[in-house]
């Protein structure tokens, strides 16, 4: 009797976190909106030769140039561009796209932030099923911000100081509730990408110090319970938990990512979590000055 009751327990330990990933993904096929993503390009230029532009960062001197000169050695080594040639995601462009999203006056531009966003749904895309709900959800907010670029107001979501302003002088950001009706506001939306920033380079930062014998998953789980988890439900923090599950292992993330040497990995990922701190903070203390970190 005993043994038959902890099979069910077995049992029910399975389902129901497998039952809830299937509801979830079932949710957010069925509701969410399919996206085309399009050529990676910033500026209308492609983004590989963004590395030409000259980097500018007062606050970064000497140390900044040597680093710069290390990241163009990296893009533009021809055996690492052979190697990468015809890989969808490219960790390069991530970097490229957040290194070039604040302005020379402080403002976060939100066309290079939204293509940072975007390689990483490629990155998400191929590592399969498991993380569709993850990268659905990641296309949906993106959408959202996409239909308030291109819009008739467009021009007002040229960078998030703009579109602060925009929406709260026209009274378009909702500090109470959520209204069902209604399109989430720009603020609103991109919060949420933000709030994901943290995880995305808090987790870059854990790999890029993590050895072969560490489990992606649980750095991945590691710095989601640190960041991210504090803002969702206990329902997807489940299904996260379960797609962390099925991380691939650490050799073969680092081939997606198009790395092959340890140091190379190292200093890519490193380098590019930093790219995205300075987009992070900087946003984080936009949000601060407005009051809008706990926008629901
Ligand atoms: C390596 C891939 C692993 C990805 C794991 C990321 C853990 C995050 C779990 C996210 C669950 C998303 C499900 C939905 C959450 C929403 O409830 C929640 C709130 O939205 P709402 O207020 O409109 O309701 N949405 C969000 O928080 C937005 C989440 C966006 C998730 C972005 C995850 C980015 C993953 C990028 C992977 C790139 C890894 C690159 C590694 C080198």
């Amino acid at each position: 009797m005993a043994g038959v009751g902890l099979s069910y327990l077995r049992y029910y330990k399975i389902f129901v976190p497998l039952a809830t990933l299937l509801v979830l993904i079932y949710v957010t096929c069925v509701r969410l909106p399919e996206v085309h993503l399009s050529a990676c390009t910033e500026n209308g230029r492609p983004c590989n030769e963004m590395w030409s532009k000259k980097e500018r960062d007062p606050e970064e001197g000497k140390d900044k140039e040597m680093m710069t000169a290390k990241v163009v050695a990296l893009v533009q080594n021809v055996e690492y561009t052979r190697q990468c040639e015809g890989m969808e995601f490219q960790i390069t462009r991530v970097l490229a796209a957040f290194r070039s999203c604040i302005s020379e006056d402080g403002q976060i531009l939100l066309k290079e932030y939204l293509s940072g966003w975007k390689e990483f749904i490629k990155f998400m895309d191929s590592l399969g099923m498991v993380f569709g709900f993850i990268s659905q959800e990641t296309t949906t907010k993106i959408n959202i911000m996409n239909v308030y670029l291109a819009g008739s107001s467009g021009a007002e979501y040229h960078t998030l100081q703009s579109m602060i302003k925009h929406e709260l002088d026209h009274g378009l950001v909702n500090f109470k509730e959520l209204p069902r009706d209604q399109v989430p506001s720009g603020c609103r939306t991109l919060l949420r990408l933000h709030r994901a920033l943290k995880w995305l380079e808090m987790f870059l930062y854990k790999l890029s110090i993590s050895t072969s014998q560490d489990n992606t998953g649980k750095l991945c789980a590691l710095a989601y319970e640190e960041t991210l988890a504090h803002h969702h439900s206990w329902f997807v923090r489940q299904a996260a938990a379960l797609a962390f599950l099925a991380m691939p292992p650490r050799r073969e993330l680092l081939q997606i990512l198009c790395v092959h040497k340890e140091e190379e990995a190292q200093f890519v990922l490193s380098t590019t979590a930093k790219s995205i701190i300075r987009v992070y903070d900087l946003t984080q203390r936009v949000y601060e000055a407005h009051g809008m970190l706990e926008l629901p």
